[in-house]
C-alpha cells in the first residue's frame, strides 16, 4: 500500500526541555512563553516580562524541579507521549501512520511535518494531546501546524480533533485510573486542573466578565469553548462515573503564573479542605493526558508536602491517562469519530 491512502495521524504535546539543565529549561521557557497564545500581551510588555522577568527568575527552580522530575527514560511526557503512540499505531492498524511531535522543542513538530510532506500521505489529523480547547494549548498548536504546512507547501486534507473533554471514552479511561483507588477511603477528591489568567477566560466569551459567566454550574450557550466551563463539566461527569455526591468532590486549578489567575488555587484549597476535617485527599489531574511536571511534582511533591505538613494524612494523586489500554482505546474512537465529522 502506497502512503497515497493513508492517513498519518499526528499527536502534539507541550513539550519538555532536551535535558533538566539550565541552559535547555532557558530556550524551553524562552520558547514556550514568547508564544503570543501563551502570553497574550501586546508584543513589547510580553517580551520585557517574559525575557527579563518572569525568565530570570523562574529559570533556576523550574530546572531544580526538572531535575527532580527526570527520569532514566527522560521526560515524563516525552516517554508517555512515545509510548502512546506506539501502542496507538497498533490499535489502528496499517491504513494509519502515527507521528508525535511537541508544540515546544523536541520532536520538533516542523522536522515531523517534512517526513509527513516527504512519505506522501493524503490525509493528516491532528490531535492536540489536550481534552479541553483554550487558546495557549489547543489554538496555538493548530495555528502553527497550519502556517507550517503552508510554509513546506504539504499537500495534505487536514482534519484536527477538537477538545473531547466529554467523549464517553475519555471519561471512562480517566474514571478507570481513579478506580485503582479506593474513593471510600478517602475524605474528598480534588479536579486540579492547570489553570489560565483570567483574561484568557474572559477572551472565551468576549463582553462576559468570568464573575457573571455561569460557567460553573452547566455549560452555558457561549460557553462551548469557556475553558473553565468544559473544566467544571467534566468533573461533573467524572463524579457521576465515580458514584460522588456533590459535597464529595472539589474543582480547582493549578500551575498560576502570578495572582490574576483561575480561581480557587489548587494548594489553597486542599488547605482549606483540611481546615474543614478532610485529612484523606485524593486528586485527579483530568487536563493532562500524560503525567508530567505539573502532576508529579507540583501535585505529587510540592502539594503532598505542604498537606501532611500541615496536617494532613494522605494526599493521592491519581495517575494519568499515559498509554493505558483504556484511552488508546478512546484514542482510536475519537480520531474514526473526527474522519467521519
Ligand atoms: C493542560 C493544559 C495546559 C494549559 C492550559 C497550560 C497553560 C499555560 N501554561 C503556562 C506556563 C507553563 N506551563 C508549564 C508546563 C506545562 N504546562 C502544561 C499544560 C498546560 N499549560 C504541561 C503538560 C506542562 C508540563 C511540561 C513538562 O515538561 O512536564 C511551564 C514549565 C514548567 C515551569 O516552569 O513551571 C510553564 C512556564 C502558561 C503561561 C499557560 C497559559 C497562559
Ligand atoms: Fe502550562
Ligand atoms: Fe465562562
Amino acid at each position: 500500500m502506497t502512503n497515497k491512502n493513508k492517513t498519518a495521524v499526528l499527536l502534539m504535546n507541550v513539550g519538555s526541555p532536551d535535558e533538566p539543565r539550565i541552559g535547555s529549561v532557558y530556550k524551553y521557557l524562552t520558547e514556550f512563553l514568547n508564544d503570543k497564545r501563551v502570553i497574550d500581551l501586546p508584543w513589547l510588555l510580553r517580551k520585557f516580562l517574559v525575557n527579563f522577568i518572569i525568565i530570570p527568575f523562574r529559570v533556576k527552580n523550574s530546572t531544580r524541579l526538572y531535575k527532580l522530575l527526570w527520569t532514566k527514560k527522560g521526560s515524563p511526557l516525552i516517554y508517555h507521549s512515545f509510548e502512546m503512540k506506539e501502542k496507538l499505531q497498533v490499535e489502528l492498524g496499517d491504513n494509519y501512520d502515527v507521528f508525535v511531535a511537541m508544540r515546544y522543542q523536541n520532536p520538533d513538530y516542523k522536522r515531523i511535518i517534512n517526513q509527513i510532506k516527504q512519505q506522501g500521505f493524503k490525509k493528516l489529523i491532528l490531535f492536540p494531546l489536550y481534552p479541553h480547547h483554550a487558546m495557549s494549548t489547543t489554538e496555538t498548536t493548530i495555528v502553527a501546524v497550519k502556517k507550517e504546512l503552508k510554509k513546506q507547501k504539504v499537500d495534505v486534507d487536514l482534519s484536527v480533533v477538537d477538545q473531547f473533554y466529554d467523549h464517553p471514552k475519555f471519561l471512562k479511561a480517566f474514571a478507570t485510573q481513579a478506580k485503582k483507588y479506593d474513593t471510600s477511603a478517602y475524605d474528598h477528591v480534588v479536579f486540579s486542573y492547570h489553570g489560565l489568567p483570567n483574561r484568557q477566560l474572559e477572551k472565551c466569551h468576549p463582553g462576559i466578565k468570568v464573575q457573571d459567566c455561569n460557567c460553573a454550574e452547566s455549560i452555558p450557550e457561549h460557553g462551548k469553548y469557556c475553558y473553565r466551563a468544559t473544566c467544571y463539566a467534566t468533573s461533573r461527569m467524572l463524579a457521576k462515573e465515580l458514584g460522588l455526591q456533590k459535597s464529595d468532590y472539589s474543582v480547582s486549578f493549578q500551575s498560576r503564573l502570578d495572582k490574576n489567575w483561575m480561581e480557587p488555587f489548587t494548594d489553597k484549597l486542599l488547605l482549606e479542605k483540611l481546615k474543614q476535617g478532610k485529612k484523606k485527599i485524593l486528586v485527579l489531574a483530568p487536563a493532562f493526558v500524560t503525567d508530567c511536571l505539573e502532576t508529579i511534582i507540583e501535585i505529587g511533591d510540592e502539594y503532598k508536602e505542604i498537606f501532611l505538613e500541615q496536617g494532613g494524612e494522605k494526599l493521592q494523586l491519581v495517575e494519568s491517562l499515559n498509554a493505558e489500554p483504556h484511552w488508546i482505546d478512546a484514542m482510536k474512537s475519537i480520531i474514526h469519530k473526527t474522519e467521519n465529522e
